[in-house]
């Protein structure tokens, strides 16, 4: 048998060194665009919430779905070295292309600082993101895959920890680019005038893909390459279409069962390519289920959503996913696995990974337990059959309403009244009314006409100054504000004289009073799950692959992430539960039934050694001695030349 040493550093490949710090900045590169994009979106092309969360969405599915093709290119043409150059360079392009279609002054003729032909901006940034999304989705399956290249088969241990180490640099990345990029747009910048610096929260993470390429190129080297044996994809389709065939010309019980339905190839294709193919569709059906771990990890933007309610900060809490993942990985590596190991459990790969879902699943059961808390402080909102009214009274005495023959009001003067009725009433909501006798400019807010109101505006918690203005006259007040509360001033006509001292304060939503540390638990439970889960998963699609499909089965894990993504495309277009904590729960039981499932899946799965199983059926075929050998020594050939070439270090046990 051959093995090659390649330079090592204690026991690892140097050439991992690149690898991950390749990684590293990649992942800067796409989750700090990531993270500015959605402003982008609302901010600077002024599109609505909605359209910039279905793109966003889109655009996220996309970048999972492209490692197929990324995958295929590397596994029967370009071989993973090739790739991850190419595509590395259509992703740098795509990210420059994204931060040029950010500068305002490039269209603003009239240099009032906004843009002056949105159609230019969005068709560009429509071109960045699509470059972006093929060539991330792209190298990702492949640099995963090309790093796992780098180990010996006796170096099974190493093998692990770099998928973890490599889990840590993704997450590495992320923190970094999360917590800066947001800072560098609120920068300002512009050449005519000075704007949020859009072209700088992007053009950061193009410069960080640029030093990615570069410190890839930098390893060349050192790196164990391997090319694609052919087109093994469109063999792997032909092989499989001819099975399809041969087993429907041979459906009558007259002809004996095969084993496998793959065998019904056997007549035309390599007993190798068969043994090969029928390793990736076991592994690929094992992933079926699996979208679903996704789907309740993208819908953790949803928990963050009500975390702004608990007095969080919904962009901080970003960070708390990767913070936890650079702690618990390690935990999780280094005493939790190997404690497990000690008691004589076995914790296979599979069995981590229904762990880890059912983990996902407790977040979302303790997610519902926490909105529960939430909505008892929450005023009633009226049910479909309902609908609400709000009375402002701007007159100098108490008023009764008659609403319907039986129903009254009775407001006092400058008084408020809501009222929820079970017919059908128009709901009437202000921040602002305007009870003075002429136009109001408020401070941020457009000017409002008399008795008329402004619509609820959102406001930082804490101390808020605002002023007052109609003509020379002005004055200046301030309130404090809560975290999810909601309020109306009622400006009297008397406004100006006394000094902004008359302004009524209502109060019609209570502040949230649950503690935000009351969503710590769900964030632990879910990034818990992602470390047994997702690491685990890498490590397996890996493991599980033949030699000559490593990045297609990478590219299949991905794509579980890819489907996760699009059903909540979905489950946001059809509609949402009445309660969020009967959502929350609804998703928890998906999850665990899936998990049961897939660990029943998992039971009926036998692990695999892919080399193994490659040699015994070359065994087989009666490769051996003369074939084998004769193989093996072309082999060495081949590597021998290759090794000349990269200056590493041979050797033969
Ligand atoms: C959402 C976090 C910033 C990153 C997350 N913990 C993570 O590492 N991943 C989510 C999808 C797979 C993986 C990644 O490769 O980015």
């Amino acid at each position: 048998m051959l093995v090659y040493l390649t330079a090592e550093c204690c026991g690892y490949p140097i050439s991992i060194f690149f690898i991950v710090v390749n990684e590293f900045c990649e992942r800067f590169s796409y989750y700090g665009m990531r993270a500015v994009l959605v402003l982008y979106f609302r901010y600077f092309l002024l599109w609505d919430d909605d359209l910039a969360t279905s793109i966003y969405h889109a655009f996220v599915a996309l970048c999972y779905l492209t490692p197929i093709l990324g995958a295929i290119i590397a596994d029967s043409w370009l071989g993973k070295f090739k790739t991850i150059i190419y595509l590395s360079i259509v992703y740098a392009i795509g990210q420059v292309t994204m931060a040029i279609s950010t500068i305002h002054d490039i269209t603003d003729a009239n240099r009032d600082g906004t843009p002056d032909n949105f159609t230019f901006h969005i068709a560009l940034s429509m071109l960045g993101l699509i470059l972006i999304a093929l060539g991330t989705g792209g190298i990702k399956p492949c640099v995963a895959a090309f790093g796992g290249d780098q180990f010996q088969e006796h170096q099974s241990r190493q093998l692990n920890t770099f998928f973890s180490v490599f889990y840590l640099c993704i997450n590495a990345g992320s923190l970094l680019s999360t917590l800066i990029t947001p800072v560098l747009r609120a920068q300002e910048c512009g050449i005519h005038t000075q704007q949020q610096c859009y072209p700088l929260a992007f053009g950061v993470p193009a410069v960080l893909m640029v030093i990615s390429l570069v410190v890839f190129i930098a390893g060349s080297g050192m790196y164990v390459k391997t090319d694609p044996e052919g087109n093994i994809m469109w063999s792997v389709c032909k092989c499989i279409g001819f099975a399809i065939k041969n087993r429907f010309r041979h459906r009558s019980s007259s002809y004996p069962k095969r084993e496998h339905w793959m065998d019904w190839a056997n007549e035309k294709y390599d007993k190798l390519l068969i043994a090969q193919i029928k390793m990736v569709l076991k592994v690929l059906f094992l992933y079926i289920p699996l979208p679903m771990f996704w789907t309740l990890f993208d819908q953790k933007v949803s928990i963050c959503h009500f975390s702004g309610l608990l007095g969080g900060l919904p962009d901080q809490m970003q960070t708390v996913n990767p913070i936890l993942i650079l702690t618990l990985v390690p935990i999780m590596d280094r005493l939790i696995f190997p404690l497990i190991q000690k008691c004589g459990l076995n914790f296979s790969p599979l069995k981590r990974m229904t762990v880890g879902m059912l983990f996902a699943a407790m977040a979302f059961v303790s997610a519902a337990l926490v909105q529960i808390e939430i909505d008892k402080t929450l005023p009633n909102f009226p049910s479909s059959s309902e609908s609400q009214l709000k009375v402002v009274n701007t007159y100098s005495t108490t008023l009764n309403v008659t609403i319907s023959p039986n129903e009254h009001l009775l407001i006092e003067s400058f008084g408020v009244q809501l009222h929820t009725s079970k017919h059908t009433y128009s709901t009437i909501s202000c921040m602002f009314v305007n009870g003075y006798t002429a136009d109001l400019n408020i401070t941020n807010l457009d000017s409002i006409e008399p008795s008329a109101t402004t619509n609820y505006t959102l406001v930082n918690q804490g101390k808020r100054d605002f002023v007052l203005r109609h003509g020379e006259q002005w004055c200046e007040f301030s309130r404090k504000f809560g975290f999810g509360a909601s309020y109306t001033f009622l400006i009297p006509s008397t406004v100006f004289s006394d000094d902004c001292e008359s302004i009524t304060e209502v109060e019609d939503m209570k502040p949230n009073s649950v503690h935000m540390a009351l969503q710590i638990p769900q964030y632990f439970l879910i990034t818990t799950g992602e470390v047994m889960f997702s690491v685990t998963g890498l490590q397996f699609s890996y493991s599980q692959a033949p030699k000559n499909m490593k990045s297609v089965l990478q590219a299949g894990w991905l794509c579980t992430n890819a489907v996760g993504n699009i059903i909540v495309l979905i489950v946001a277009e059809l509609g949402k539960l009445p309660k969020q904590w009967a959502e929350y729960l609804l998703f928890a039981s998906l999850l665990v039934a899936v998990s049961i499932i897939f660990s029943i899946m998992a039971y009926f799965y036998t692990y695999i050694d892919p080399a193994e199983i490659e040699a015994q059926v070359r065994k087989e075929q009666g490769l051996e001695p003369e074939e084998m050998e004769k193989e093996t020594l072309e082999m060495e050939e081949k590597d021998e030349d290759q090794k000349n070439e990269q200056g590493v270090k041979q050797t033969k046990i």
